[in-house]
């Protein structure tokens, strides 16, 4: 049983290795912190202020909320946390449940449009703010849920970006993707967060991704370590192992290199054992 001291020195470490490897926070960022409510949210904006108190370069958090007009939606409660803590936040009211109840059929999943019309405010509000990035408390598992997504049913080879430019200029940042969902949501407990429902809307919450997360935990529990090995793939890719022409095009390939020291049949191992251990810790 870990205690929420570990925990916390294990997720901050987790997000601090993130935000180093992708570059993600330079001085004089002012980043709008998306808080949905959500224990991943609750738990990214704990650890970017425990990280604003003590890194060497100097930037500023802007929490923001969206009340997307969600029958039922309990405002106040992250309102009086946030005044609480001592945030700066901001809770923004846009009816976008009117919009997508009406253009989504009932028996069909909100998700997909509710959240692109939350992105697209986010950029305004990131603007209004003067905010420069943007960070979503997307984590590990969400990662390997859509690399499979994509994998399975999309035909491509993606899970989501660490940081990416927005046409808008800004630039969105996933500072817990290597944070595993299940010390987010034990720390997130420990802390005793005031969590806001998630089923508000009464959408079926997007089916397919609920079915391949419920297929990683289960290779998880067969063969610990699994969710590690996902994840070290994703950061050690082969393009001349893959059949993209146009990457082998873009990478000048002509064919495949079978050295050993390029990871050929005998090198595979040894670099994978080295990446994972850098990620079960
Ligand atoms: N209503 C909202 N207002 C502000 N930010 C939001 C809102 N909903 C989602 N976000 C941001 O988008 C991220 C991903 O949203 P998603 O709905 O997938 O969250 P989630 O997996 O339920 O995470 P969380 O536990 O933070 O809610 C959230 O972690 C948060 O940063």
């Amino acid at each position: 049983m870990v205690d929420a001291v570990d925990l916390e020195k294990k997720l901050s470490r987790a997000m601090g290795r993130a935000i180093g490897d992708f570059n993600m926070i330079a001085e004089g960022d002012r980043i709008l912190v998306a808080v949905s409510g959500g224990k991943d949210s609750y738990t990214m904006l704990h650890l970017l202020r425990q990280l604003q108190e003590k890194a060497p370069v100097s930037f500023e958090l802007e929490v923001v909320n969206i009340d997307q007009g969600h029958p039922g939606y309990p405002a106040d409660v992250l309102r009086d946390y946030m005044a609480r803590e001592n945030h700066r936040f901001t809770m923004i009211e846009e009816d976008t449940y009117s919009i997508v109840t009406e253009k989504i059929p009932a028996n069909k999943t909100y998700c997909s449009l509710c959240s692109r019309l939350r992105r697209g405010i986010l950029y305004r509000v990131a603007t209004e703010l003067r905010c420069n990035k943007i960070a979503l408390g997307h984590h590990r598992d969400d990662v390997l849920q859509t690399f499979l997504l994509n994998f399975l049913f999309a035909g491509q080879l993606a899970a989501m970006p660490p940081k990416l430019v927005a046409s808008t200029g800004h630039i969105v940042l996933r500072p817990l993707l290597y944070c595993a969902e299940e010390d987010i949501a034990a720390f997130a407990e420990a802390q005793k967060f005031p969590i806001l429902p998630c089923d508000l809307c009464g959408s079926q919450d997007n089916l397919q991704r609920k079915v391949v997360g419920r297929m990683i935990d289960q290779l998880e529990r067969d063969r610990p370590g699994t969710k590690a090995s996902m994840l070290a793939a994703l950061q050690n890719v082969r393009p001349s192992q893959l059949l993209d022409r146009n990457l082998w095009a873009q990478l000048g390939l002509e064919a495949a290199r079978d050295l050993p020291e390029s990871g050929g049949e005998s090198g595979a191992p040894l670099i994978m054992a080295t990446r994972l251990a850098r990620h079960v810790s």
